[in-house]
């Protein structure tokens, strides 16, 4: 696509009030920082009785700090429950947060008004996980993918419909189904729907909660290959989120593993895949294996990580996984471990990490629950993601064109 094409027209809004303190004043270059955490906290009020009292909170995030550098993919990955959706949205600001600071471009957004943060509703845009109640029913795609620019005062160069076609066309769809209503549909291309709305005000940086999660496998490797190649043709920027590794995986340059609130890892994609050095992580890795017949040998390096995610209205105290992991000593229990950067480009919050040199060597006497804390996973356990994680390999790796799903009728396989 030519930069004439994709150039959305549209009319100078009057420049934001700049905060003090804002350090960059142009587009960041690919690999400045576009978006930094740090400190995040949303703790949601528990309230009960007829006064409303406050009786506790659920810590959804609870500290948190990464960067996310411009043209990058930021995989988030956890288990559900973990706090990533709350994360996605505290950065997008759809929520307010409890503590810490959300910078965009230098700027502090943390705490932007409504009317303040309507010119940043541009550059920072949410892709949601349900393409079926994401999108009004009653609205027509028309309606649907142009209101970005109804909500913003936007009039772009050659009209609503125009650019609302073009965008139709950038994701794959017909633009002529201009006039149709979400439910003549199928999963995939409403995705692609809720893609061309985020894509309307050229956003910077686009939050992608479980984007595929709801659609059948073989649409999934087509909407993530249509994600990482609408990234290559607009230099987008990507925070991805995921309930595990199989989609992110191939998508990511970055990965960041969250587990109770908090960040247990944060390191290069291949850093993380080659020696991953939080045990949760490596129980992620394990129920998601590559499907490579060389990895059968490994069976015992799988690991099924038993139980639920704990309560994230009272956590465990010291270091939050010590209730699941097998590696877990008294340490665990007492003294949370920070995130530190301990290979470059790979930061992890564990006192008995894998694949590195132990933090607390001393504290070699591992908890009962630790003896009991993970079990081997069978294959069939595996076939499942495994499916997945091949379907958008192959997709991604290939350099062929985006699949248009221009026909409407619904594909039998997507519901
Ligand atoms: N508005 C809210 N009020 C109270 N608790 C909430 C609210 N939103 C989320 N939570 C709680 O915060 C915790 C984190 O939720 P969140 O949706 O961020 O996790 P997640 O990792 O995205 O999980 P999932 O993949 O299931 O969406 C959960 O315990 C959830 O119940």
């Amino acid at each position: 696509m030519s930069d004439d094409e994709k150039a959305v027209t549209i009319p100078a809004q009057g420049d934001a009030p700049k905060e003090e303190g804002a350090t960059l004043t142009k587009d960041p270059a690919p690999g400045e920082v576009l978006l930094r955490v740090s400190g995040l906290k949303k703790h949601f009020p528990i309230k009960k009785g007829l006064l409303q009292r406050q009786v506790g909170a659920v810590h959804a995030v609870d500290g948190i700090d990464f960067e996310v550098r411009s043209g990058e993919t930021l995989g988030v990955v956890g288990e559900s429950g973990c706090g990533k959706s709350t994360m996605g949205r505290l950065i997008t600001r759809l929520l307010e947060p409890t503590a810490g600071k959300v910078e965009f471009e230098g700027r502090d957004i943390t705490h932007l008004g409504v009317s303040a943060m309507r010119p940043m509703r541009r550059d920072v845009q949410m892709i949601f996980q349900d393409p079926y109640s994401s999108l009004n029913p009653r609205h027509t795609i028309g309606t649907i993918v142009g209101a970005p620019f109804k909500l913003q005062g936007v009039e772009p160069e050659g009209g609503i419909k125009k650019e609302v076609q073009r965008l139709l066309e950038v994701v794959g769809l017909n633009p002529e189904h201009y006039n149709r209503y979400p439910h003549e549909f199928s999963g995939g291309q409403r995705q692609r729907i809720g893609i061309a709305r985020a894509l309307a005000l050229n956003p910077k940086l686009v939050v992608a909660d479980e984007p595929v999660s709801a659609l059948d496998v073989s649409i999934q490797a087509q909407v993530v290959n249509l994600l990482d190649d609408l990234q290559q043709e607009l230099g987008l920027t990507y925070v991805i989120i995921a309930h595990d590794l199989s989609v992110v995986r191939h998508v990511s340059d970055r990965i960041a593993v969250m587990y109770l609130g908090k960040i247990v890892e944060l390191s290069d994609r291949d850093s993380l895949y080659k020696a991953p050095m939080h045990p949760y992580t490596k129980a992620l890795m394990s129920a998601v294996p590559i499907p490579d017949p060389r990895r059968k040998a490994a069976k015992s390096e799988r690991i099924l990580l038993k139980g639920d995610v704990p309560s994230p209205i009272s956590p465990p105290s010291g270091c939050r996984f010590h209730t699941r992991c097998w590696k877990a000593t008294q340490i665990c229990t007492t003294v949370e471990p920070p995130l530190v950067e301990l290979k470059p480009g790979q930061q992890v919050a564990c006192h008995h990490p894998e694949n590195f040199a132990d933090q607390a060597p001393q504290d070699t006497v591992l908890l009962t629950v630790a003896k009991e804390a993970a079990e081997l996973v069978a294959d069939e356990v595996l076939a499942e993601s495994a499916e997945t994680s091949a379907a958008v390999a192959a997709e991604v790796t290939k350099e062929t064109d985006v699949t248009k799903e221009t026909d409407v009728t619904k594909d039998a396989n997507d519901k």
